[in-house]
């Protein structure tokens, strides 16, 4: 796959539609359409044309064509769009004329915002928020995307790492002060100051998970005995038919995920493996991933129904008890809530007790991080800015607090993808559709 080559990809989705949109980024983008469209409309406006095939003048669609020349495109390069008939016959025939032209292909997953992150047009961050936006399934992920596309993320670490440029400039001035056998003790004290500053800042940034959980979604784990109903509350709550149920005591074996919207806010609910004692293996491996899945939730749900014997609800940092089945026994007892799929009893209590768990943890989500690379990063900048500012109390080798401050620099850029980025990057584009 050559860099240079010029792109072009459907950005809209495939299947039949009124109108598809197909994107075209690189050097022979205005050569393209010149020859298909016949010349050249004013840039960044859209112009109704005849496109015809560049082999033999037929027509292949009546289109709006927009010219949209770099640097100032999304992608920097040159670029144009072919607004044509949602088809699958038109939108083959667009594609086929595009590919019998030398140097063109089409895009792989990721590449026009691949280059658009190369020739500058966006820092790492944004391009995880873009990724994060098409991504988005509910209003709040949706508003925390967005921000951070709007580059709120990369301006605070880009902020930062001015900042402890700044404090490196100083000790580097006071390492060549040293050469002269005195180090002037205000310097080292400016410098102290700024990186006890900073530290207080990321220390703050680093303390807010919600970002990252909001991203994730708040998890609840369904957990019982074979046959307590897991499987039809589960499809209960996603409205629809997802899992197989059964009388069949483990007719789960493996975890099953289901996205939920609940009031905006993302909850992920996951079906799991009846918990008992079993013989057969592949049982035990539905078991096993049982308990690990509810040993990471937010949230278990221990549902036990009327009939048989509850056991112990796994391992898990919050628990609450279900009573399943309520249309078949009329008994009250200790349990948090009571529930019939079948009937539909007790469902909205529920759904209201999940909303509100959704809204305490994710609620008031105003993160700044919202993936574990930024934390880690941040986490690295946190600790050398801290040794740093320990070698300079202790009065400790300048040139050792210099390497620790230039660390910090380095992890802050890393979040920007300034530097050293290389697997990150091709992990996230790939994570693309085609055609963005
Ligand atoms: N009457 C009644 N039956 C229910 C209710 N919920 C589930 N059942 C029945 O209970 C049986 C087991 O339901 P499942 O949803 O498969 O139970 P499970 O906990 O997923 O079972 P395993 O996956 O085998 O561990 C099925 O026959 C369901 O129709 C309910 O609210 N009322
Ligand atoms: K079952
Ligand atoms: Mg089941």
């Amino acid at each position: 796959m050559r860099s240079d080559d010029t792109i072009f990809a459907p950005a809209s989705g495939y299947g039949r539609a009124a109108i598809s949109v197909i994107r075209i980024s690189g050097a022979r983008s205005r050569f393209i359409l010149e020859t298909i469209a016949g010349g050249m409309p004013a840039p960044r406006r859209l112009v109704l044309r005849i496109l015809k095939d560049p082999k033999n003048g037929t027509a292949l669609d009546e289109a709006l064509v927009a010219w949209m020349p770099g640097p100032e495109s999304f992608t920097g390069e040159d670029q144009v769009e072919l607004h044509i008939h949602g088809g699958l016959a038109t939108r083959a025939a667009v594609l086929k004329a595009l590919g019998s032209l030398d140097d063109c292909r089409p895009a792989e997953a990721g590449e026009f915002t691949r280059r658009a992150f190369l020739n500058g047009r966006m820092d790492l961050s944004r391009v995880e928020g873009l990724a994060d936006l098409i991504d988005a399934e509910t209003e709040a992920q949706r508003r925390q995307a967005l921000s951070q596309l709007e580059g709120r993320l990369g301006q605070t670490t880009e902020r930062w790492r001015e900042e402890i440029l700044q404090a490196l400039a100083l000790l580097e001035a006071s390492l060549d002060f040293s050469d002269e056998g005195d180090v002037p003790e205000d310097l080292e004290r400016d410098v102290l100051r700024r990186l006890s500053d900073l530290e207080a800042s990321v220390a703050c940034v680093l303390a807010n998970r919600s970002g990252e959980r909001l991203r994730d979604g708040l998890t609840v784990v369904l957990a019982g005995p074979p046959n307590a109903g897991k499987s039809t509350l589960l499809n209960a709550l996603a409205r629809r038919d997802v899992a197989i149920v059964s009388p069949i005591a483990g007719t789960t074996r493996d975890l099953l995920e289901v996205h939920c919207d609940l009031g905006g806010l993302p909850v992920v609910i996951v079906d799991t493996a009846g918990l008992h004692d079993s013989a057969d293996p592949i049982e035990q491996e539905g078991v096993a991933r049982a308990r690990a899945r509810a040993e990471r939730a937010d949230l278990v749900l221990w549902l036990v129904p009327p009939e048989g014997t509850e056991g112990e609800p796994p391992a898990a940092r919050r628990v609450l008890r279900v009573r399943t089945k309520a249309d078949l026994n009329r008994s009250r007892d200790e349990s948090d809530l009571t529930v019939s799929a079948a009937t539909g009893e007790g469902m909205t209590m529920l759904i209201e007790r999940l909303s509100r768990e959704a809204e305490e943890t994710l609620g008031q989500a105003d993160a700044l991080l919202t993936r574990e690379r930024h934390r880690r990063a941040l986490e690295r900048a946190h600790r050398s800015i801290k040794s740093g500012m320990d070698l300079l109390e202790r009065r400790g080798p300048i040139e050792l607090a210099a390497e620790e401050v230039r660390l910090a620099a380095r992890a802050f850029g890393e979040i920007t993808g300034r530097v050293d980025v290389e697997d990150v990057l091709d992990r996230l584009f790939s994570s693309f559709c085609i055609g963005k």
